[in-house]
């Protein structure tokens, strides 16, 4: 057993892959999960049959219901979707042993508050160490032992390093950064535009219009990025660009695959119920949406994601009124 210790909270794929990724750094991983069938199952059988089929669980990874023991650790990764983070918190607060970093995983925009998940963990944890875990990273790739970069986020730096040394491998080499408002943004606004990125795809209307829909998404998410408080440089690094060419092309994202359905004349509803992996930009869209007008900051794509996801738009009708937009100066539209 080893005397580093992991906290992983959330027993998707991302989690899982993430424990992984634990013991490969050399840590004991303890997982905590809400399912004690799948709990008892991971233990077992050695593999995620649920969210992460086919891939071999390590010794040295635990799956379990019990969150003291769990939230023992040296630090605890956050792999609960953004929209049940904070339910998941409320019950996990009263075992949080003080000046035990969480560390953020999810993406996404919290819908009832629009707010980022370091506010979240703040409301619910109160005072406690906080970084943000971003970047293009799918789960099955990582927890393959397939090379990737990502940034680790933190304002406190001494921390930010620390952590970045205790999860980093050859294989998973985070890159630090002290801007966690501007990646958190990223990391949410990537999943709204990979939607988009599908429907283009779906729809067939070519690779010019992915290049077109990707940059201005990019500019839609600096945008957001910098009113909240976020850095410009920091969209083009791996939370930004980086997840961006990733999770808008990438046959194994959810939000894409999610996209490409919708595009080829599938209903938001009927997509979403054939599946069980968490499609996190449908409810991104619709925070963003209210988040964008709060900081008056123009979100075109964002929000023809939201009409056409959350409140059956037609398709057609709400990509001629993206493209008959007026014509505006690049530079200036970019910011
Ligand atoms: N999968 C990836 O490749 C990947 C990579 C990077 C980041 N992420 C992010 O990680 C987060 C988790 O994604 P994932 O891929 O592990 O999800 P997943 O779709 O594989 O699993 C869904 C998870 O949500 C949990 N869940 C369902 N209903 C819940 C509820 N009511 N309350 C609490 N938990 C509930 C399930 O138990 C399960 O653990 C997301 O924010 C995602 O954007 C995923
Ligand atoms: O499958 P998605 O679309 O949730 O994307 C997974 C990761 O966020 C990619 O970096």
């Amino acid at each position: 057993m080893s005397e580093k210790r992991i906290g992983i909270v959330g027993g998707g794929a991302w989690g899982t892959a993430l424990a992984i990724q634990a013991v490969r750094a050399g840590a004991d991983a303890r997982m905590l999960l809400r399912d004690g069938d799948l709990a008892a199952r991971m233990n077992e059988t050695r593999e995620n049959d649920l969210y992460l089929p086919g891939i071999a669980l390590p010794a040295g990874l635990s799956a379990s219901l019990n969150a003291p023991d769990v939230l023992a650790a040296d630090f605890v990764l956050l792999v609960t979707p953004a929209q049940f983070l904070r339910d998941s918190l409320k019950t996990l607060a009263p075992h949080w042993q003080p000046g035990i970093p969480a560390v953020i995983c999810a993406k996404g925009i919290e819908k009832k508050t629009g707010a980022l998940m370091e506010t979240v963990v703040r409301e619910e944890l109160g005072d406690v160490p906080v970084a943000v875990l971003s970047g293009p990273t799918f789960a099955q790739e990582v927890a393959n032992g397939l090379p990737a970069a990502l940034t680790l986020a933190c304002r406190d730096r001494e921390l930010g390093k620390k952590l970045v040394e205790q999860i980093g491998t050859s294989s998973f080499r985070p890159y630090y950064s002290s801007d966690v408002t501007g990646v958190e943004v990223a990391g949410a606004i990537k999943n709204v535009l990979a939607i988009a990125s599908g429907v283009v795809a779906g729809m067939q209307l070519g690779d010019n219009a992915r290049a077109a829909l990707v940059t201005r998404g990019l500019a839609e998410m600096s945008r957001l990025a910098i009113a909240t408080g976020g850095r410009a440089e920091t969209l083009m690094g791996l939370a930004g660009l980086g997840d961006l060419m990733l999770t808008c092309t990438g046959t194994l994202s959810r939000n894409y695959t999610f996209g490409v359905a919708l595009g080829q004349g599938q209903s938001a509803a009927d997509i979403l119920s054939s599946r069980r992996s968490v499609t996190e930009g449908v409810h991104t869209a619709a925070s963003v949406t209210a988040v964008a007008e709060k900081y008056g900051v123009e979100m075109p794509i964002c929000n023809a994601v939201n009409q056409v996801a959350n409140h059956h738009a037609p398709l057609r009708e709400t990509i001629d009124a993206l493209l008959n937009r007026p014509f505006r100066d690049e530079l200036e539209a970019r910011l």
